[in-house]
This record gives C-alpha cells, sequence and structure tokens, in this order.
C-alpha cells in the first residue's frame, strides 16, 4: 500500500499533526492513522518570538529548528508505533516546517518576495529513516505566485463533486477559502486567504483569561458585537485585494488590533467583535469568489481547521452564508483536524510522482509546478 506521511505545524503554533496517508492515482487521498503532539512552552515561545523578531539571530534559530525537527521525528514514531505500521512502508514523509515569516509582495521598498518556513529535512530523514519531501512553497513563489494557500489543490483532489458547486474554509491561526466548481463545469478552482481566523482570537483571550484558546467560543459568545469597531478593522486593505492573495502574523498580531481599541471596550466585547471579522471576511471572501466565477451559492461549505470545533464563529458563519449548509468533512473519512497534515502528505505523493502541487488560479504561479525537494533516508 502507498504510504506517506504528512507533517504540519500550523500559524496557531499548537503543535505538530501528522497524518498517514494513503495516497495512489485511482482512488481519492485516504486518511489512516493520526497523531498529535503539542509544543512545550517553551518551544512554542521560541518559534513566537522568532515570527516577529525583527533581526536574524542564526543560533536562536538553529537551536528552535532542530528542537522543532526532534519532535516532527517523535511525532512520525509516535504515529508509526500506534499504527503498527514500520517505516520500510512509508514511501516519504511531507515536511511543511514552522512558518517564520510570509512576505509574498516582497519588503518595502523593492526586496523580493520570500517565504520563510524553518525545518530541517536532512536531520528528519537521518532521525525517521524516512524519504522527506520538504520545501514546497518555494517554487511556486520563484515561478511569481504567493507560494498559499497550497491546500485548495488537496481539497479539489478529495470534495470536488460532479455538479454541486463547494466551499472549503480552513480555520487555522488564519483561514483560507476553497470555490471548487462542479466537475462538468469549466471554471478554474479559486482559493486565497480571506484573513485571520483564530490568531486575534487565541492573543486576545490569552491576554484577558489566559490559556491558549476560547473553548466553543464561549466568551466571544458573552460578548455584544462592537460595530464601529468592527468596521474600522475591516478597513485594513488586505481584506479588500482581490486574490491571490495570502497573509500572516506580519499583518494581524496584537498591536494591529491595539490601533483599533479606545481604550474603553469591554474585553468579551472586543472578542465577539473578533468572531465577527473572522465571519465577515470569510463571507466577503465568498462572495468575491463567488462573483470572480460567477457561480450561484455554494450547495455547501466544509469547515476544517481547529476553527471548526469553535460553535459561536459556526454560528456566525451561517448567518453570513444562509443559502450555503455547513457539511462536516467527516463525512469523507477525513476530520476537520487532519486535513492540512493531510494535504502535505498528498504533495509528498505528488512531487514523487512528478505531479504539479500548486493550482496557479490560486496562488498566481505563471503555471503549475512539482512542488518540494527530495531527501533519500
Ligand atoms: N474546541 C475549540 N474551540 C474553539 N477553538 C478551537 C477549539 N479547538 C481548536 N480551536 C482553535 O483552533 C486553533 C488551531 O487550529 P489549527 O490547528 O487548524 O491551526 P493551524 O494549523 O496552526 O493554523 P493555520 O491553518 O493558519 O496554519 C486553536 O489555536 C484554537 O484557536
Ligand atoms: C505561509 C503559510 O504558512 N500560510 C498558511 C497559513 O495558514 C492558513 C493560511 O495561512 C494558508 O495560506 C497557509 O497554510 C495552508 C496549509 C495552505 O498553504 O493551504
Amino acid at each position: 500500500m502507498p504510504l506517506f506521511i504528512g507533517l504540519m505545524s500550523g500559524t496557531s503554533l499548537d503543535g505538530i499533526d501528522a497524518a498517514l496517508v494513503r495516497c495512489e492515482s485511482s482512488r481519492p487521498p485516504e486518511l489512516l492513522a493520526t497523531q498529535a503532539i503539542g509544543f512545550p512552552d517553551e518551544l512554542r515561545d521560541r518559534l513566537l518570538a522568532l515570527c516577529h523578531a525583527k533581526r536574524a539571530d542564526f543560533a536562536e534559530l538553529a537551536t528552535a529548528e532542530d528542537s522543532f525537527c526532534r519532535l516532527q521525528a517523535e511525532a512520525v514514531a509516535r504515529l508509526l508505533e500506534t499504527s503498527a505500521t514500520s517505516r520500510d512502508n512509508i514511501v516519504a514523509i511531507g515536511s511543511h516546517g514552522q512558518t517564520i515569516e510570509h512576505a509574498p509582495y516582497g519588503h518595502a521598498p523593492s526586496g523580493p518576495a520570500y517565504t520563510y518556513q524553518l525545518d530541517n529535512p536532512s536531520l528528519l530523514a537521518e532521525l525517521t529513516g524516512c524519504q522527506v519531501v520538504a520545501d514546497f512553497r518555494r517554487r511556486d513563489l520563484a515561478a511569481g505566485g504567493q507560494a498559499a494557500p497550497l491546500a485548495p489543490a488537496f481539497h479539489n483532489a478529495l470534495f470536488r463533486d460532479p455538479t454541486e458547486w463547494r466551499l472549503v474554509l480552513n480555520l487555522g491561526g488564519f483561514a483560507n477559502l476553497t470555490l471548487l466548481p462542479p466537475q462538468n463545469r469549466t471554471a478554474e478552482v479559486l482559493g486565497f486567504d480571506t484573513g485571520p481566523a483564530n490568531v486575534l482570537l487565541d492573543a486576545w483571550h490569552g491576554r484577558h483569561r489566559g490559556g491558549r484558546f476560547d473553548a466553543n467560543g464561549e466568551w466571544a459568545a458573552s460578548g455584544q458585537v462592537d460595530p464601529p469597531l468592527l468596521e474600522s478593522l475591516m478597513r485594513e486593505p488586505f481584506f479588500h485585494q482581490p486574490p491571490p492573495r495570502s497573509t500572516g502574523r506580519e499583518v494581524f498580531h496584537l498591536p494591529w488590533l491595539e490601533r483599533h481599541l479606545n481604550g474603553n471596550e469591554a474585553p468579551q466585547d472586543v472578542q465577539a467583535t473578533l468572531a465577527e471579522l473572522t465571519a465577515t471576511s470569510v463571507a466577503l471572501g465568498v462572495e468575491m469568489a463567488r462573483e470572480l466565477c460567477q457561480a450561484p451559492p455554494a450547495s455547501s461549505l466544509i469547515p476544517c481547521g481547529g476553527g471548526a470545533h469553535n460553535a459561536d464563529l459556526l454560528s456566525r458563519l451561517a448567518y453570513h452564508l444562509p443559502d450555503t449548509a455547513l457539511v462536516p468533512s467527516d463525512d469523507w473519512g477525513w476530520p476537520a483536524d487532519w486535513l492540512e497534515a493531510g494535504a502535505f502528505a498528498w504533495l509528498a505523493y505528488r512531487r514523487l510522482a512528478g505531479l504539479s502541487g500548486n493550482l496557479s488560479s490560486v496562488t498566481g504561479a505563471s503555471g503549475l509546478r512539482v512542488l518540494g525537494g527530495i531527501y533519500a533516508p
């Protein structure tokens, strides 16, 4: 059986997700087993500091990269053990790495575009004894693309329907949206980042209540949306930019939020407004995607990522998209938390099969490209 492992650690900095996936040309990717390992606080703090560092400290980068890579190897070992799979049966590990900085537009005034994922695929190959595929984003960037989001190609492989228009929405630290036309239409797949999903909700919750996140969005649900604040936040140009587009912690962070506050807001009202910001910016993205594809309202939206567990966020989305049913990804055998790790297993498979990994209609690259470099076991 052709088995691949996908490793993803997203912008929420919650830890490493590992997914064991069967990938072959004759069938959709199948999720077989999963393993998550949370970041120890020290590593999380290091990674977060690097994300917001103004200058590179190479010793600090190397230290974080080493700990990160050893944790990835542990996730692989645990996944193999709990699924009773021999490493000899793994064709390859697809490693996303940890995004530290994403600058697809370059740095002013004329710096080159770049995207930096901390990763050490050589060490990972050495520690696991498996072939590793890594560095998935930079070839797309080299071809003039945004290098993100990459998941829409995987959504296309999993969720495309013969007759229905479908939306897939990843609610991680950031949100990315995919619009899948029916197979019987020639329209291209569209996908782009809509803005922050949980990154500000987590940070504001952490500041006022501690802990990693607002479980089920209960605190947000206890507050009232502040319309002038929402309007002010929604003025951020990113929300109104046409695709291709992608973003990250470089744009959306607590100081960005603070610039819009007058200091008199009740903290739970700010949380409610941030949840509404996610829902409003997604709804705006849906409208943009529909206009670009001249599409009818999608029959279904498949929420995934950690935000799919946030009942408050989902009810706000349902309110904004009354003609679209929210359908769990579990219906396809893929629980919401595993799609991104699954995507990188599938991208490793595509690399080794010599098949393209990007969708130029999504990233804006000048064409389809085979993504990633190969590191022998
Ligand atoms: N029960 C829950 N209630 C509310 N929010 C939740 C719950 N479970 C997870 N989350 C949210 O999901 C986040 C993690 O989501 P996920 O792992 O998809 O993000 P990520 O992969 O790091 O981000 P990205 O997709 O941007 O790279 C948490 O930080 C939290 O905000
Ligand atoms: C540069 C980067 O790591 N971007 C992430 C982030 O998290 C969500 C969104 O922003 C998406 O663009 C992307 O991740 C997924 C896996 C993607 O490329 O599809």
